[in-house]
């Protein structure tokens, strides 16, 4: 029995991936609907401001299996909504459709959610059963649970360093540390990211693309930090035509393309807070992926201002070089990944 409540939690979270790059900055989820150890109806959150999972699972039920819907179990990867956001509160059409268990892996933490979800439905005679594998849960849920909490984006930190732990040579030209391979995986984490960003250096001395190219699916906005307006105008970030913003102390630069956009303020001491902060709240960015340099993913981890940092290790060496920003604790993951390897550390946040 827990073996199939976990299988089907399972399929859940599989069908919730699906919406991956597109939901932000909702979260993915999934749900299925089980009549008698068959599924009936399943669904995912496919895309942002589109139907919940729960009204797409309950939308692919067949004509003849309608009836059996008050005899199922609702399975889902996070809390249904109990809210009015783009669409109507997902908990209404549970109780309309009369269904009489649903089955929980973790809780929604958007303030207005938060365990009110499973309330309403405990409240309208509903059997809810919660914390089903949680902590993967939790962890196909963290990127939307991080943002509602902080009031800010949900921020990876990407970096590549050599086999001696180098990031850069002295001298800041680019270098390319990892296998061919693992550019297309860096490319699926730009797909599944709402923006890209860089520090100044970085886009200087690089001129990089900061695009997806090499997998399926959007290109995320990118974030070039200009604090002077000093680039060059032939950068690839500025001229090949996709958008890009600029963060800047100065005032937009008049004659500036439309694809350019700029985001004017303070470059003082709490410059991380507050961009991240107006990231969140106007430009709706619930994923970002900072890609360098050593000054500014060194400068995020000072402040502490990060929840993820996936770390590349390729098999190439320099003897002298800028040294890689140092990650506090130990790496949740190790993985192999052909000649490279990837370490991924979590950083708890202080709520
Ligand atoms: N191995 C890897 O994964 C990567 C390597 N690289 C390499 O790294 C090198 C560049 O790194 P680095 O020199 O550290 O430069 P960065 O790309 O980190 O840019 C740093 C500059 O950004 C500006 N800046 C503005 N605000 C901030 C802030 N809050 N915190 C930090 N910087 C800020 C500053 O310039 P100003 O004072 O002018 O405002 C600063 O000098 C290159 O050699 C590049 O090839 C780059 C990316 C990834
Ligand atoms: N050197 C290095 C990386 N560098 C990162 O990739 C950016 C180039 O992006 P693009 O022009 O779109 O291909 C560059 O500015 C920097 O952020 N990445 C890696 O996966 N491995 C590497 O060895
Ligand atoms: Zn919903």
């Amino acid at each position: 029995m827990v073996k199939d409540i976990n299988r089907y939690i399972t399929r859940c979270f599989d069908l919730a991936r699906m919406g991956a790059g597109s939901v932000s900055p909702n979260p993915m989820v999934g749900a299925v609907l089980v009549y008698d150890n068959k599924i009936i109806g399943e669904g995912y959150h496919q895309k942002y401001g589109g139907a919940h999972a729960e009204v797409n699972a309950l939308a692919s039920v067949s004509l003849s299996n309608r009836p059996l819907i008050p005899e199922s179990t609702l399975y889902v990867s996070l809390e249904p909504c109990c809210i009015f956001g783009k669409t109507p509160p997902c908990t209404n059409l549970i109780i309309q459709e009369k269904i009489p268990r649903v089955v929980i892996s973790c809780l929604d933490l958007t303030p207005e959610v938060k365990g009110r979800g499973v309330e309403l439905l405990r409240a309208h005679g509903i059997e809810v059963t919660t914390g089903v594998l949680e902590k993967e849960g939790q962890a196909l849920a963290a990127t939307r649970n991080v943002s509602v909490s902080q009031q800010r984006p949900y921020v990876i930190l990407k970096m590549a360093i050599t086999s001696n732990g180098y990031f850069a040579p002295l001298d800041r030209s680019q270098f390319w540390i990892t296998q061919t391979l693992t550019k297309r995986l860096v490319h699926r984490w730009r797909m599944e990211s709402d923006a890209i960003l860089v520090g100044t250096t970085t886009a200087l001395m690089d001129d990089p693309q900061l695009d997806n190219r090499l997998y399926y699916g959007k290109s995320p906005l990118r974030i070039v930090l200009d604090r002077r307006l000093q680039l060059p105008n032939s950068l690839k970030v500025f001229s090949d035509g996709q958008p890009t913003l600029i963060i800047t102390e100065r005032e937009k630069s008049i004659n500036s393309a439309s694809h350019l956009h700029y985001l004017s303020m303070n470059f003082g001491e709490t410059f991380w807070p507050d961009l991240l902060a107006i990231l969140w709240r106007e430009y709706k960015l619930g994923v970002i992926l900072v890609e360098g340099g050593q000054k500014v993913l060194s400068s995020l981890i000072d402040t502490g201002l990060w929840d993820e940092a996936r770390v590349l290790i390729g098999q190439k060496s320099l003897t002298v070089g800028i040294p890689s920003p140092t990650l506090p604790g130990s790496p949740e993951k190790n993985l192999k990944l052909g000649f490279d390897e990837l370490k991924i550390y979590q950083h708890v946040q202080r709520s």
